[in-house]
């Protein structure tokens, strides 16, 4: 029996397939909105997007009027840290008495702590844990997103953290894609040579192929992490394995992240929040996606946001994304984020809504499936508790998500006080 459900009395429908995606520079700033419109989902698939009047008669399973509510495409978070054992609030103190983020790392706090305390955890309190911060994110609207390993640096913690993803992605109804960051920090055994770790890294590069634990490889490239020219080598290995990449670049110092990223045919660069102006030209004339992380320069206290006006503005492709991790970036809330963008980043609403949807979806190769609401895809789908799309951005720090659906399914749905 098909399983249908229509949506009707749609106040504002974004559709976010107005250009196809990824979408850059001005075409960022401008969206197509469906007032008084009706969507009808039948069997995980949209069946029929029309004006509201011609579809409210049509018979379904569950009929929601949505009484003028803003619905948008389900959202779609291109860069987190999902698995990792621990939690770090000890370092909260050191963070306002302004030790930076790089010298906590040098005296083996920050990720190297989650490191030894997701060594230490079992596969199962990994995946509760994964398990538990994938409901808090699909609560935010989200149904796809991206998980990075990281925090093993050797073959045992790194493997187990792939197959936490993968198990929690085969078993929860958001789709998750895998990325393999064996490559995020220089850990005790390696400090005197970080080749050495590279090499360890890159050795993993077939097995994690031949089980399909990851689709992309990524580095941190920073100061006291990885150099512009260790990132290089180790970026072509994976190419050479097949794999694509992702860098975490130019977030902290300005080490040229950025072209290296968009010189290795990254799909995206990450952070970015310290690039240059030969950076953000030459992301703008090429594929690579700027990946925005406001969230992390904020909880950081560094001041310094992304120049995401320059990149659109030179024609660049920017999705924007929460950077959920225990230490620099400790929120699941990716409406924050948006509010962000806007006050922070000064990204117009337009913009803000590509950045979490269609380029979003490109940024971790799933443009063809997650981030648009379209006649035959997949039913990724969220009704707001708002009237217009410009509302998310503007009413900060709150939760506005009505009702998500995945693949059709009802996924979460605002509880009602009994008041
Ligand atoms: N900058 C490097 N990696 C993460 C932070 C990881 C952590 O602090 O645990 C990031 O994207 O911000
Ligand atoms: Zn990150």
């Amino acid at each position: 029996m098909a399983q249908t459900t229509l949506l009707y009395n749609i106040g504002q429908l974004l559709t976010m397939d107005q250009h196809d995606g990824p979408v850059r520079g001005e075409k960022m700033g401008s969206i197509d909105v469906k007032e008084n419109y009706a969507v009808f989902m039948k069997d995980g698939k949209v069946e029929k997007i029309a004006p509201s009047d011609e579809l409210k008669h049509t018979d379904a399973d569950e009929k929601i009027d949505c009484k003028g509510k803003l619905v948008t495409p389900g959202l779609v978070e291109p860069h987190t840290h999902l698995v990792f054992g621990g939690s770090r609030e000890h370092e909260m103190a050191l963070k306002q008495q302004g030790v930076p983020y790089l010298e906590i790392l040098k005296q083996g706090g920050g990720i190297l702590s989650t490191v030894r305390s997701t060594r230490k955890a079992s596969e199962k309190e990994l995946y509760e844990r994964a398990m538990f911060h994938l409901n808090r994110m699909a609560t935010y609207g989200i149904t796809t997103m991206e998980a990075k390993s990281g925090y093993g640096m050797d073959r045992e913690t790194e493997l187990k953290q792939l197959r936490v993803a993968k198990k929690a992605g085969e078993d929860h109804p958001l789709d998750l894609v895998s990325t393999f960051l064996g490559a995020h920090a220089i850990t005790e055994e390696y400090k005197d040579n970080p080749k050495a770790l590279l090499d360890e890294m890159a050795s993993m590069f077939d097995q994690i192929k031949e089980e399909d634990l990851a689709e992309f490889v990524d580095i941190f490239t920073e100061t006291g992490v990885f150099t512009i020219e260790q990132s290089r080598r180790y970026l072509q290995k994976a190419k050479d394995h097949g794999f694509d990449v992702k860098m975490h670049a130019d977030e902290i110092d300005p080490l040229g992240g950025t072209q290296l990223a968009v010189e290795m045919g990254a799909t995206t660069g990450d952070h970015l929040a310290v690039a240059t102006d030969e950076g953000i030209k030459e992301l703008a004339n090429s594929n690579t996606i700027g990946v925005l992380l406001p969230g992390t320069i904020f909880y950081l206290g560094k001041g310094e946001f992304a120049r995401a006006r320059d990149m659109i503005e030179a024609g660049a492709a920017i999705a924007i994304s929460t950077d959920f991790n225990p230490g620099s970036s400790v929120t699941e809330n990716i409406q924050l984020i948006m509010s962000l963008a806007a006050l922070k980043m000064k990204m117009t609403p337009e913009e803000i809504w590509h950045a979490v949807t269609v380029n979003a979806a490109h940024a971790i190769n799933r443009g063809d499936e997650a981030g648009q609401i379209k006649e035959g895809r997949k039913a990724d789908v969220v009704i707001w508790d708002a009237p217009n799309y410009l509302y998310i951005p503007y009413h900060y720090g709150v939760n506005h998500v009505n009702t998500v659906f995945k693949a059709g399914q009802k996924l979460y749905e605002r509880g009602d006080l009994l008041v």
